[in-house]
């Protein structure tokens, strides 16, 4: 988890505050909006397959008891053969883990066998002289735009292309030139209802997705400092841990806390301590430098690092960078013995061991950090961790 900039907004508020008139991210955005979409709308692709399926079911029995033979030898192979697979497949890929994330394809596979299916169906009546009531198409319309939803451009390109599937029918079968003009007329109204509603449908998702990933985000982070909280801390604690016990890492942590800072808000004023907080923030931020690695903070003055797989490292050392880089800030403290600030650091290192341990981990940490003020702040102490006798560490 990185630490969020105090002052700039976050991918999601950039996003959210310029704009999507064209309903599409930026492309890692984009990624993750059509994963999370994806999964979101399992249940709606599941119900519109199953509808889906058990509607045109119902409609093979209609061809068969009214349709003329000649008509119904086609319609019912459209039916049987092309729309009715394509939504199971929709609803099986919707069941499998591997695709659960990915759904746009079976999506779109399904809606465009279903809206050229229905076209060819109309086709057959056309050419067979017997004219199919055109509302089945409008309805496959709708419910592409509407229930089905292969991405808004997605259901576009298909209904365009259904629309003119039934047009170049129209065209080359319809004897009824004033019928043929009114279908294509109603499905070319149809698609601007559909696409209408179809295009505030998914803006409003996309911003439902961009706010909640911006709320989460904010949720797990520190205003002041842009660095993850005490929540987004323990989470990734408790993770790593367990990580670490399947691979019988090592793990280190570091208590840091700003020394003598009640004078420095005293001379300075809280505005400048708080500046001083982001400064500090950052200069931790620079020592967890690998990704399983975490600079938080953990309340007030006080900041966590969280050091994975940190074997074969002084723990001293990985405190001492944290000392130095917050020393090399210079951050002028009149009323410090040492004319700066500056901080003490507690360091804890162990192998992973039982659940429980972690927190022993951090009281290790913790007790190191009253030892490094008791000796006069400005230093690192390193305390062994209960569990950490097979530690190698060091
Ligand atoms: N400006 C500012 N001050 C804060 C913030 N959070 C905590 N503090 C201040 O940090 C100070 C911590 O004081 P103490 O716990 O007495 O610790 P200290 O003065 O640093 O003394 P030692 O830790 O013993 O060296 C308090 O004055 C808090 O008001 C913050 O977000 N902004």
């Amino acid at each position: 988890m990185s630490r969020l900039p105090p002052t700039s907004a976050s991918v999601y508020q950039r996003t959210l505050e310029r704009g999507f008139p064209v309903l599409r991210f930026e492309p890692v955005l984009e990624v993750e909006y059509q994963r999370f979409h994806s999964r979101a709308q399992l249940q709606r692709v599941r119900w519109a397959g199953w509808l889906g399926f058990v509607i045109f079911a119902a409609f093979i029995g209609l061809d068969v008891a009214t349709l003329p033979a000649d008509v119904h030898r086609w319609t019912v192979p459209i039916r049987v053969l092309l729309i009715m697979p394509a939504l199971l497949l929709a609803v099986v890929a919707s069941h499998s883990r591997g695709w659960r994330t990915r759904m746009r394809l079976p999506i779109f596979i399904a809606a465009l066998s279903t809206g050229l299916g229905t076209a060819a169906v109309i086709a057959v009546g056309l050419q067979r002289g017997h004219p199919l009531p055109y509302e089945g198409i409008l309805l496959v319309a709708m419910a592409i735009y509407l229930l089905a939803s292969p991405g808004w451009w997605g259901a576009l390109a298909i209904n365009l292309l259904t629309l003119a599937a039934v047009l170049g029918a129209e065209l080359a079968w319809q004897a009824d030139a004033q019928a043929g003009l009114y279908q294509v007329v109603f499905l070319l109204a149809a698609n601007v209802v559909g696409a209408s509603g179809g295009y505030f449908l998914e803006h409003g998702a996309r911003s439902v997705f961009l706010v909640q990933r911006m709320l989460d985000e904010r949720a797990r982070h520190d205003g002041l400092t842009g660095l993850p909280n005490r929540g987004a801390l323990d989470e990734h604690l408790a993770r790593i841990w367990r990580q670490a016990v399947r691979e019988r890492a090592v793990v280190a942590l570091a208590m840091v806390d700003v020394d003598h800072f009640k004078r420095y808000n005293d001379r300075y004023g809280h505005a400048e301590g708080d500046a001083a907080l982001q400064a500090v923030g950052a200069a931790v931020a620079t020592q967890a430098r690998r990704p399983l690695d975490l600079a938080a903070r953990y309340g007030g003055e006080e900041f966590m690092l969280v050091w994975y797989r940190a074997a074969g490292v002084d723990p001293a050392e990985l405190g001492e960078g944290v000392r130095e880089a917050v020393e090399a800030l210079a951050l002028p403290h009149a009323d410090s013995p040492r004319g700066h600030l500056t901080v003490s650091v507690g360091v804890a290192a162990a192998h992973a061991g039982p659940q429980g341990a972690v927190q022993a981990l951090m009281e290790a940490a913790d007790a190191a950090l009253y030892a490094a003020k008791q000796q006069g702040r400005d230093r690192v102490a390193v305390q062994a961790a209960p569990s950490a006798a097979a530690c190698t560490v060091g």
